[in-house]
């Protein structure tokens, strides 16, 4: 991590596609120098949605222009039900009626949902173009915009269809995150504490003190930032492909995805990150079940993401879930499952978790049944 006054940059080493994720305030106005300097004559399809662009678009096309970089925005509707393939098609005519090359760049202004799908178009369009990131979101500048995991949900589940496909460049500007609800920043908190859950005690211990020092901005958000973003590229640098330890990232993720699927994908219930947070919990909580925890620490994990103002438990979704079988059905889809069994990460601890193959289905069925009636 390199550092100069508020701006760090971390490095995803990832060989001839290694690329550097620069953040820090003030990143929006330079960002048609970062690209220039590093592109020269780069053209872009600058994807954003209804929300992000109201606030930060024409600054970004702004910057853009005066570096001399073309540039063919799109606009979409916010939400996690434009990851879907209708809208990919809509981002991948885009990018082609504008005529841009496979040297040229999908860029990504705006939080996952956003750099989710253009990062799959810039995957597939011409077999494979430039991408940026430019994540507004605080759960896109800690986790969405960096480590290349790309694609939409299906009626099967979610994150079924996508592609890796690695980003250039990642511009992380924290100004924009003053105009992010706080029901989004809270949400966006709970990836940020994922990482000091997974392997990185220090950091949640950190997190516990100095969390109102994050949510109001400067210094410390900032230091929160880099650190997860340090913890993401270390994990994708390791296992880019997800053929081991990089599932570590996927902590909370079996419960929450399934929950996410059954609300629907309805972001009025649940968003992704409130889904993690509720699936961080279950997923300490059914390790102590299981004898490899102790309960203490699932209820200092569910203490601290309740004191942040996350929901923690299932009960805190509005409206009725689905029966559990059809929550079973869900996390059987989960793109961990090795020839039928379930993979979960679990835990031994506050920073242990490690991947658990062969996780008996009937067990969990078991412990969501439990976790509902109480
Ligand atoms: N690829 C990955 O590695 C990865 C990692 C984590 C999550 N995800 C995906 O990311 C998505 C969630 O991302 P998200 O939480 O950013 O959701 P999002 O993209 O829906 O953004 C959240 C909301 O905040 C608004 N918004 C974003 N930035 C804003 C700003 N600066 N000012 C005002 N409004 C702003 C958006 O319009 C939206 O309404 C999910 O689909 C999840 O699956 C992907
Ligand atoms: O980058 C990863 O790897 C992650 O698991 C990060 C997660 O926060 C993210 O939500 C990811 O999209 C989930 O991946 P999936 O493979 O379970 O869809
Ligand atoms: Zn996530």
């Amino acid at each position: 991590m390199t550092q100069n006054s508020l701006r760090e940059t971390v490095r995803v080493d990832l060989g001839d596609r290694s690329y550097d994720i620069v953040i820090g305030p003030g990143l929006i106005a330079e960002a048609g120098a970062q690209i220039a300097a590093r592109e020269p004559g780069i053209r872009c399809a600058v994807v954003t949605d209804r929300n992000v662009a109201a606030a930060h678009l024409d600054a970004l096309l702004g910057s853009l222009a005066a570096s001399g970089i073309e540039a063919a925005p799109l606009v979409l509707e916010p939400g996690e039900k434009t990851k879907r393939f209708d809208e990919l098609v809509h981002v991948c005519d885009h990018v082609l009626g504008a005529r841009l090359e496979r040297g040229d760049a999908v860029l990504a202004l705006g939080g996952g949902v956003i750099g989710d799908l253009s990062g799959f178009a810039a995957g597939i369009v011409r077999r494979g173009m430039g991408f940026i990131q430019v994540p507004t979101s605080l759960l896109a500048q800690v986790d969405s915009s960096v480590g290349g995991k790309t694609g939409i949900n299906s009626s099967h589940g979610k994150n079924l269809i996508g592609v890796f496909h690695q980003p250039d460049l990642v511009l992380a500007d924290t100004d924009v995150l003053d105009t992010l609800p706080i029901r989004e920043f809270r949400a966006g908190y709970a990836e940020v504490a994922k990482y000091g859950l997974i392997d990185r005690p220090e950091f949640f211990a950190w997190l516990e003190k100095n969390w109102r020092d994050v949510f109001s901005g400067g210094e410390a958000r900032i230091r929160a930032i880099a650190t997860g973003c340090q913890a993401k590229a270390d994990a994708v640098a390791a296992d880019e492909r997800e053929h081991g330890s990089r599932a570590l990232l996927n902590l909370g993720h079996t419960f929450g995805h399934a929950l996410e699927a059954a609300t629907d994908y309805d972001g009025r219930r649940l968003v992704h990150g409130e889904g993690v947070a509720i699936g961080m919990v279950l997923a300490h909580e059914f390790s102590a079940r299981m004898n490899l925890a102790s309960p203490d620490d699932a209820r200092r994990v569910g203490h601290h993401l309740r004191e942040v103002g996350l929901p923690t438990v299932m009960s805190d979704i509005e409206g009725e879930l689905p029966p559990t079988d059809i929550l079973m059905k869900h996390i059987a889809q989960d793109k961990k499952v090795r020839r039928g069994a379930l993979t979960f990460v679990l835990t031994r601890g506050i920073g242990q978790s490690f991947v658990a193959d062969d996780v008996p289905a009937d067990e969990v069925f078991r412990f969501l049944e439990e976790k509902r009636a109480s």
